[in-house]
């Protein structure tokens, strides 16, 4: 573990957020094929001695369930950006973490999905956005900038200018960095509190299309950005440990939701954003997770599979067997 985070430490050190992504990529595929079959012991054996740890994604979209652990006195959670989530779920660092779908589908293998709770929406979502000089069908030909930070939602804009649109594009991963990528591509999808601040404030001259409202306006459904998730080895293990942590999560975002004013005015709130503009956005996101949201799910599941972006089989399997 040590020697894959200073692989991860001189990976970003030399290529900035690219090089996280193609580090975290690079362990991926040998984890894929050297781990994902085995159980790995150190961290196994380790897990059974110590609380669940959890894990939370920095953005304000993590802002409800952050404030409602902090009410309920959970011990803080491991926070960072959805990549490095995502990584110290895989690797075993945190236990119970939000992780963006095209990754859940990923590894779906190697992990399953809690019920009741995800970060998505029911039409417009503000953070997940495609900003573009002009008319969608004007992208046709040229490039799209996807934002690094990004599996869901890029793969989503790549979907929907396709699939939707009927635009053929050219799609390069770059730094999440808006003025730089529209530096030499006609769009760019970013994500999280960036997308946000760009949609509440938006640079003159630039068109915002949110992805969750399109998916929405395509589709009928919901969008699903992210899933909560946990190991299969630790749900083996650890089954009541891991029924403990879903119920505290799931109180968390309960108490968060019925307090959103609270929310957006704490510290939890992120302070990027004033009071109003945050309380504005944390009521727009979904952390549901019922029958409609599955079915947004399965059918965003069989759209990713259909690029080629997740194997054919990916699907949704939950913690405990239901939805
Ligand atoms: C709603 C959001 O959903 C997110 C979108 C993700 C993605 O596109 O891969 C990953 C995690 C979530 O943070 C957001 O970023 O604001």
């Amino acid at each position: 573990m040590a020697r894959e985070r200073e692989i991860f430490r001189r990976y970003r050190s030399a290529f900035g957020s690219a090089g996280a992504v193609l580090s975290s990529t690079v362990l991926e595929i040998c984890r894929g094929r050297l781990g994902a079959e085995r159980e790995r012991p150190e961290v196994e054996a380790e897990s059974a001695t110590r609380p669940l740890r959890l894990g939370v994604f920095s953005f304000a979209n993590c802002a409800a369930v952050r404030w409602g652990l902090a009410a309920t006195g959970s011990p803080e959670p491991v926070t960072g950006t959805p990549e490095a989530v995502a990584a110290a779920l895989l690797a075993g660092e945190v236990d119970v973490a939000p992780i963006s779908l095209v990754e859940y589908l990923r590894h779906h293998r190697e992990l399953l999905a809690l019920p009741g709770l995800a970060i998505g929406s029911d039409g417009p979502v503000m953070s997940c956005q495609l900003f573009t000089r002009g008319p969608l069908a004007g992208l046709a030909g040229g490039r799209v900038a996807l934002g690094s930070s990004s599996r869901t939602a890029a793969l989503l804009a790549k979907v929907l200018l396709t699939e939707w649109v009927g635009v053929e594009a050219e799609y390069r991963v770059e730094p999440p960095v808006l003025a730089d990528m529209l530096r030499q591509a006609g769009g760019a999808v970013l994500i999280g509190d960036a997308a946000l601040a760009e949609t509440l404030h938006p640079r003159p001259g630039l068109r915002v299309h949110d992805l969750g409202a399109l998916w929405r306006e395509w589709t009928g459904l919901p969008m699903v950005f992210a899933v909560w998730a946990v190991r299969r080895t630790t749900a083996a293990r650890r089954p009541d440990d891991v029924r403990a942590a879903h119920a505290t999560l799931l109180d968390a975002a309960g108490r968060g939701g019925r307090h959103l004013a609270e929310v957006a005015g704490s510290p939890a709130g992120d302070g990027l954003f004033d009071r109003d503009e945050l309380a504005r956005y944390l009521g727009v996101l979904d952390h549901s997770l019922g029958e409609r949201q599955v079915a947004g799910i399965r059918h965003f599941a069989k759209l990713a599979a259909r690029h080629g972006d997740v194997a054919e089989d990916a699907d949704i399997t939950f913690f405990g067997g239901d939805a």
